[in-house]
């Protein structure tokens, strides 16, 4: 459904995407993830026909970037969506149904069906009476007037409280049920973690990984172990012992205690501490790595957005 296939994209001397080939099949929801400045954004404005690329090729539903069809196949949801504050939902939406000569008996349809799926209520309240969640939610609406078969999302669900976040989520999820495509950019690994299929991550320009977010996971991140105890394992930070050797760390969780071990032996280790201590093992769970640290793997450096004020997410490159 989305070919693109050597993509660049430069701002004078400067490369915002870099050599970027991908494709999206018919149906799936695809994540592109990355910290600020990774050219995120400018792969969506270019898949969009927003953007023309310096060098490369751009196909949507079977036609080129540059051809004012694909905007009609098309749905773009802006990370910023100024909506006309004295118009309402209903009215706004009408509008844009309009600019692309949907029939007003389909439309209003079309509209309602898409403001009761994102349970948007107040649905003849002026857009600047209305939250940020709303608004968001009418901007989605707004996407979906025309019908079109790719949807392309950047950080639908940035900045909205955790109900509201999940509506949006589950929405995309309904999409791609109704056979649409999606493209999707957030900064919050948990929101493509929930709703993509696969993913490309990208870090200054250009594309650094690529899969499944659990291929994704099996190569860049690493299982651990957290052995549950009726008691702490002993001599964790002694010099001699089971796990004077092992790479473990213990925390206290209600009156049991957790310990996170790299591997098998790491956990008989424990085992053999925590009876030293007069205690024994009660659950033993895998915990697999999530987007979050192969993420860290991958880049080296947190993601943004996740760590606001934190001066960590401006480095270490
Ligand atoms: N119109 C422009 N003129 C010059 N540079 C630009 C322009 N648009 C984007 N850039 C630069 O290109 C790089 C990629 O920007 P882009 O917005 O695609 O990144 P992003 O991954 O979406 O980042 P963020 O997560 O911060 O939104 C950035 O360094 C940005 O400053």
């Amino acid at each position: 459904m989305i070919e693109v296939a050597g993509l660049r994209k430069t701002y004078g001397d400067f490369a915002a995407v870099v050599d970027s080939s991908f494709s999206v099949d018919e149906g799936e929801v695809f994540g592109i993830v990355g910290p600020n400045g990774a050219g995120k954004t400018t792969t969506l404005k270019v898949l969009a026909g927003l953007v023309d690329p310096t060098d490369g090729d751009v196909e949507v539903a079977g036609f080129r970037s540059d051809d004012p069809e694909m905007r009609r196949r098309l749905g773009f949801l802006p990370e910023e969506s100024p909506l006309y504050e004295e118009m309402t939902p209903r009215s706004y939406l009408r509008f844009f149904a309009d600019l692309y000569d949907v029939p007003g008996d389909v439309a209003d349809e079309r509209i309602a069906a898409a403001l009761d799926r994102l349970e948007l209520d107040h649905r003849e309240r002026r857009l600047g009476d209305m939250s940020k969640g709303m608004k968001r939610k009418v901007a989605i609406a707004r996407s979906l007037v025309n019908d079109p078969d790719v949807l392309v999302y950047d950080e639908p669900a940035s900045g909205l409280d955790p109900v509201t976040t999940n509506s949006v989520l589950a929405f995309t999820r309904e999409l791609r049920a109704t056979g649409k495509t999606v493209v999707f950019s957030a900064h919050n690994l948990y929101h493509v973690e929930s709703v993509c299929d696969r993913v490309v991550v990208m870090n200054e320009g250009r594309i650094v990984a690529r899969g499944s977010v659990d291929g994704i996971r099996e190569r860049h991140g690493e299982t651990t172990y957290h052995v549950y105890t009726d008691v702490a394992p002993s001599r964790v930070d002694q010099p001699t012992g089971p796990l004077s050797d092992v790479d473990a760390t213990t925390e206290a969780v209600g009156d049991r205690f957790r310990t996170t071990v790299p591997d098998m032996d790491a956990v008989e280790a424990v085992r053999e501490a925590v009876a030293a201590a007069g205690g024994e093992v009660v659950d033993i769970r895998t915990r697999e790595p999530s987007l979050e640290d192969v993420f860290l793997d991958i880049v080296g450096r947190p993601m943004p957005g996740r760590y606001a004020g934190d001066a960590a997410a401006e480095g270490p490159e």
